[in-house]
């Protein structure tokens, strides 16, 4: 039986320190967060947890009854990935405390580094629901796929046939350029949707609402590192919530669009154009050119606020295929080495470490 009270369902993750490069999360700093993820659940911050990692990021999953933007849980993330710097420290690990942009931490991480999805709803007596983290991409990488989730009759059949969705679904999009925001409704403003989507490093889908009563059904992280610092600190590397049947996308319908393997920035460097290729957690480690940019997804069940899973979504041969496939993408694109499309356009490697290269080169201009 539901609760009645409003849980929230909140991922935070953040970089701070890989093993053997950019590459993986260490075994003693997931054991670090879970230590301190315990205690939290011991006093009663948070209800539940599940620490995992996604290559060198560091994922906390967390359900309390705080609300979204909890200084409480805020502060517990970041004491979180502070203590895991410490070890990373310790163990030497490379870029230890790198997404940990800020030492003046005032109660809330947006802004400060770490990614945040987080979205506060009346659980259903049933609550079925899919975190996603990605490493080596960035927040927009969810734009094609969370637009085909919600909007797109060719991919989400709920959309024509089952009378709950059949009104369409809210975009809350973000400018990250100009910090605005734009609520669009599909089907209705198709288009306009995609006229700012399809500019993914600087439109995200935010949140997606449920139009007929407004309920929260998907949220996704904005945080644009390199955009915070002002210049390359690494890669976003984007996580994302959506809530499950019964009124929202099947989980079939949740997880199809990812079965394209779709180009998204990042990938080594941060600079580069590859496919996003969805693994299960064991596999959720880049290698390749540092990629290519990889997903996983998580199901779980809420029940009176605790995380019954997970379950590995994408570890299943359903998606061989599309991994072969984003294979012979990467292959292909890897072909153009320092060229564009490969590489990204001008405007986004203004945020890499290229500028540096090119101020250089100032002395040679005739
Ligand atoms: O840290 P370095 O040696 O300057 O190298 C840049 C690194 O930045 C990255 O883009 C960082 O990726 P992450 O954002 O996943 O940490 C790697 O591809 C690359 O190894
Ligand atoms: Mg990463």
């Amino acid at each position: 039986m539901s609760t009645g009270k409003k849980v929230t369902l909140s991922i935070i993750k953040a970089d701070v320190g890989g093993l053997a490069g950019h590459h993986v999360v260490h075994p003693d700093l997931i054991a670090t967060a879970t230590r301190m993820l315990s205690e939290a659940k011991e006093s009663g911050i948070i209800e539940d947890f599940y620490v995992t990692n996604v290559g060198d990021d560091l994922q906390l999953i967390m359900t309390h009854y705080r609300g979204v933007d909890s200084k409480d849980v805020h502060s517990l993330a970041w004491d979180t990935f502070k203590e895991a710097t410490k070890v990373a420290q310790k163990l030497g690990l490379y870029g230890a405390g790198q997404d940990l942009l800020s030492d003046a931490f005032s109660g809330n991480v947006r802004g400060m580094g770490p990614g945040v999805a987080e979205m506060e709803f009346i659980e259903r007596t049933s609550e079925p629901v899919v975190a996603f983290m990605a490493d080596k991409t960035e927040p927009g990488a969810f734009n094609l796929p969370f637009y085909k989730i919600y909007a797109d009759p060719f991919n989400t059949a709920g959309l024509v046939i089952d009378p709950k969705l059949h009104s369409g679904f809210k975009f809350e999009i973000w400018d990250l350029i100009e910090h605005k925001q734009y609520f669009l409704n599909a089907p209705e403003d198709s288009y306009d949707i995609l006229a700012l989507i399809g500019t993914t490093g600087r439109f995200t889908i935010k949140r997606v609402y449920r139009k007929d009563n407004n309920e929260i059904a998907a949220a996704v992280s904005s945080e644009r590192l390199n955009l915070i610092a002002g210049k390359y600190v690494g890669k976003d590397d984007p996580v994302a919530i959506a809530r499950a049947q019964s009124g929202f996308p099947a989980l079939g319908e949740i997880l199809e669009p990812f079965s394209f393997p779709h180009l998204v920035a990042g990938w080594m460097r941060g600079s580069h154009n590859g496919p996003l290729m969805p693994v299960s957690q064991k596999d959720a480690r880049c290698t390749r050119f540092d990629g290519p940019p990889r997903i996983i997804a998580l199901g779980f069940n809420i029940k009176d606020g605790k995380l019954i899973g997970p379950t590995d979504l994408f570890d299943d041969p359903a998606f061989d295929e599309t991994r072969r496939t984003a294979q012979i993408i990467a292959d292909y694109m890897r072909r153009h080495g320092p060229f564009m499309p490969h590489r990204l356009g001008p405007e986004e490697m203004e945020y890499t470490t290229l500028p540096q290269v090119l101020k250089k080169l100032e002395e040679k201009k005739i």
